[in-house]
């Protein structure tokens, strides 16, 4: 058996989204993402998936020309190559993360993205190559099935006139009726049983009555609310307050460890959060303070499934609980995350995902959710095939762009409808 790698393929796509609204402005129509293939001498093809900025483009390229003669087996050798690449220093220094949401932005981080990608598109190639699942090489799953719950988001019927796009069936949410309408779509379509609105769009007293809302059409149901960093401390512990009795956790309310912290002192709704925990560095500090209660790993910007499992023994050690946060993406990534979820026995929340918003995909073959859930799969490697012809359809989307779409920009987008949008200071409420 060969595990050299000889070839990599970098495609860089645009995928259709819906316009979908945050804090910092509304979804474009269509997002960048990067497809990587890493091909070993014994023609054995592996796939992974990451962001598609430019400035992740600009870090994958050089990376993969190390690649060269690399095995496939050696995943700590990617961590070790990766470091021998530069990042520019204006890609992360003072810049704002327009699209993500994500917290901190660090050379390491942007790294990590990157080579998470090529993390699982290694470990797709050896599973294949050995018969193997990806979650056999990460120690064996602990579950048949990984809960994932439904990503509400306010949402507009379209994108701005004039814009071009392609048509979503889900309508218009941008007030409780209909959130409610869009969760009830979710259950119906997907069997979802936990719902997560992203709010920080409208004033929380119009996200609390969503909620409420939520939580009179759907008993029982655990709710979470996540208005990524856009309260103050003062209004955080208010919507606390409010919804303590049907919040499974309130996640990122206000911005930052020490914010976190005093929210999570004053009240006693469980915190969450994909924002001031998101690199092993953040982590003392934050349980130190007992700021965050569960952690939404995402093993893009962790740096891919085995960190997404040191992550969750450091949780596990802690007490604190972990689950998973999601960004757009696509069928690997949800086979990647699905993998991963299944080794970790701690995770006790349903995970995030967008992919019911992602209406196109580089699958042959979808992953679909059963009762809210996806299936682990056995097949060797990730358990995913790529549709080339979808692959070079999408990639030609991203050709042809002017460079408008390249970089996601939620506040651009925006925009388009409301001339006179700026990002938002935080606290916005
Ligand atoms: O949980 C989160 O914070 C996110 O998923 C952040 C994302 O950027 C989400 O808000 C989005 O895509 O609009
Ligand atoms: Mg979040």
């Amino acid at each position: 058996m060969n595990l050299a790698i000889t070839d990599v393929r970098l495609t860089p796509i645009l995928v259709a989204d819906p316009p979908l609204l945050n804090t910092q402005g509304v979804h474009q129509p269509y997002t960048p993402r990067l497809i990587v293939e890493v091909v070993t001498a014994d023609g054995i093809t592996g796939v992974g998936e990451t962001y598609g900025d430019a400035k992740y483009l600009e870090l994958a390229r050089p990376f993969a020309e190390r690649l060269k003669g690399h095995q496939v087996s050696d995943l700590n050798g990617l961590f070790t190559l990766a470091d021998q690449v530069a990042v520019d220093r204006s890609r992360v220094e003072n810049a704002v993360d327009v699209g993500g949401l994500r917290g901190v932005q660090t050379a390491d981080k942007l790294r990590l993205s990157v080579v998470s990608a090529f993390e699982v598109a290694c470990l797709d190639a050896l599973g294949k190559a050995l018969g193997l699942p990806v979650h056999a090489l990460l120690g064996g799953k602990v579950r048949d099935a990984v809960e994932y719950s439904a990503y509400l988001f306010y949402k507009w019927a379209d994108h701005p006139e004039g814009v071009p796009a392609e048509k979503d069936d889900w309508g218009a949410a941008v007030d409780p009726a209909g959130v409610v309408e869009q969760a009830r779509r979710f259950k119906e379509r997907y069997g979802f049983t936990s719902f997560k609105l992203k709010g920080g769009v409208f004033p929380p007293d119009e996200e609390i009555a969503a909620v409420r809302a939520l939580a009179e059409a759907f008993p029982g149901h655990p709710l979470r609310l996540d208005p990524n960093g856009a309260w103050s401390v003062e209004a955080s512990i208010k919507v606390a307050q409010e919804l303590r009795d049907v919040l499974e956790y309130l996640e990122d309310p206000a911005l930052g460890t020490p914010a976190m912290a005093e929210v999570a002192e004053r009240t006693g709704v469980p915190l969450a959060t994909n924002m001031c925990v998101t690199t092993f560095a953040e982590i003392k500090e934050a349980f130190t303070k007992g700021a965050v209660q569960v952690v939404l790993s995402d093993h893009h910007y962790w740096g891919g499934l085995r960190n997404t499992q040191q992550l969750a023994a450091v949780c596990r050690t802690f007490g604190v609980g972990v689950s998973m946060h999601s960004n757009t993406h696509l069928g690997i990534s949800l086979a990647a995350m699905t993998h991963v979820a299944a080794t970790v026995p701690n995770l006790h929340h349903a995970c995030d995902s967008h992919y019911p918003w992602q209406s196109e995909d580089v699958l042959t073959e979808r992953l679909t959710f059963e009762g809210g859930k996806v299936a682990v799969s056995d097949a060797p490697g990730l358990g995913v095939e790529l549709d080339r012809e979808r692959l070079a359809v999408l990639h030609r989307r991203w050709l042809d762009d002017d460079g408008a779409l390249r970089d996601r920009d939620d506040a651009a987008a925006m925009r388009i409808a409301d001339p006179e949008w700026v990002t938002p200071s935080m606290p916005r409420w």
